[in-house]
């Protein structure tokens, strides 16, 4: 279970502060898949920093089970999410010099044997509808497309429980875009973790629960599935 309690952050323009998230709370159940929807700058992706441990709140805490990921170390802290947490970036964040498997295997770099985990990535990335003659490609040869795809390959070599993505449908055509909804479903079907901000509705309809950020309030929204 993650919680996250009393988020708040406000960022600085010029002179002012301006408050993008006020007094969030928010529980997800192991399993379950919750998408934010909201306008465009209403602070989803701020929410996702936070829930993953890379942007402390000004005020609040997140829990993963009883952890406080805010207590944790530096090194702990990224230690816990290589292992315990996938995050697909909205705008990719893969390594421009690094091959796109030398991407994907970035997370375990330092902890498998490199035989063992090249060929978990080529699986990985097959699975994922990227071909053998892309893998030695850099990031920046590759489509908006196949851009996404490693980074979802990269997210999901370390088997994490939770799975983050920030628009992961967003850069498909449309049978892309309907086989990454597969991929969703399967990892999700696994018992997996879900979290999705997206402004397609299609996908977010296939949440257990949908949550409305606006005017730095979360708004529940629950939904059959
Ligand atoms: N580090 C920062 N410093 C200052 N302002 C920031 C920072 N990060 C985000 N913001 C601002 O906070 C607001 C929320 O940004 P955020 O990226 O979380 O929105 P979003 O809902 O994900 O938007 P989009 O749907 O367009 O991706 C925006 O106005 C953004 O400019």
């Amino acid at each position: 279970m993650i919680r996250l309690e009393n988020i708040s952050q406000s960022f600085k323009h010029h002179s002012s502060k301006i408050k993008i998230l006020n007094h969030v709370d928010l529980v997800i159940q192991q399993g379950s898949w919750v998408s934010i929807v909201g306008p465009s700058g209403s602070g989803k992706s701020t929410l996702l920093k936070i829930m993953t441990g890379l942007l402390k709140p000004d005020t609040g805490t997140v829990y993963y089970r009883d952890l406080d990921l805010y207590r944790m170390g530096e090194r702990e802290k990224s230690d816990f999410r290589r292992r315990h947490i996938g995050f697909v970036f909205q705008d990719f964040k893969l390594l421009p010099y690094y091959s796109v498997l030398d991407n994907v295997i970035l997370p375990l770099y330092y902890d498998k044997k490199k035989q063992e985990l090249y060929e978990k990535a080529k699986m990985l990335l097959l699975s994922l509808g990227i071909q053998e003659p892309l893998f030695s490609r850099l990031p920046n040869d590759l489509s908006g497309g196949e851009k996404q795809r490693v980074a979802f390959a990269r997210a999901l070599i370390a088997d994490p429980d939770v799975l983050v993505c920030d628009e992961p449908t967003g850069n498909l055509d449309r049978e892309n875009r309907d086989h990454m909804i597969e991929i969703l479903r399967s990892f999700n079907q696994q018992g997996k973790t879900m979290i999705l901000v997206t402004h397609d509705m299609e996908v977010a309809a296939y949440s257990n629960c949908i949550y409305l950020l606006k005017d730095g309030l979360l708004l529940p929204n629950e939904v059959n599935v």
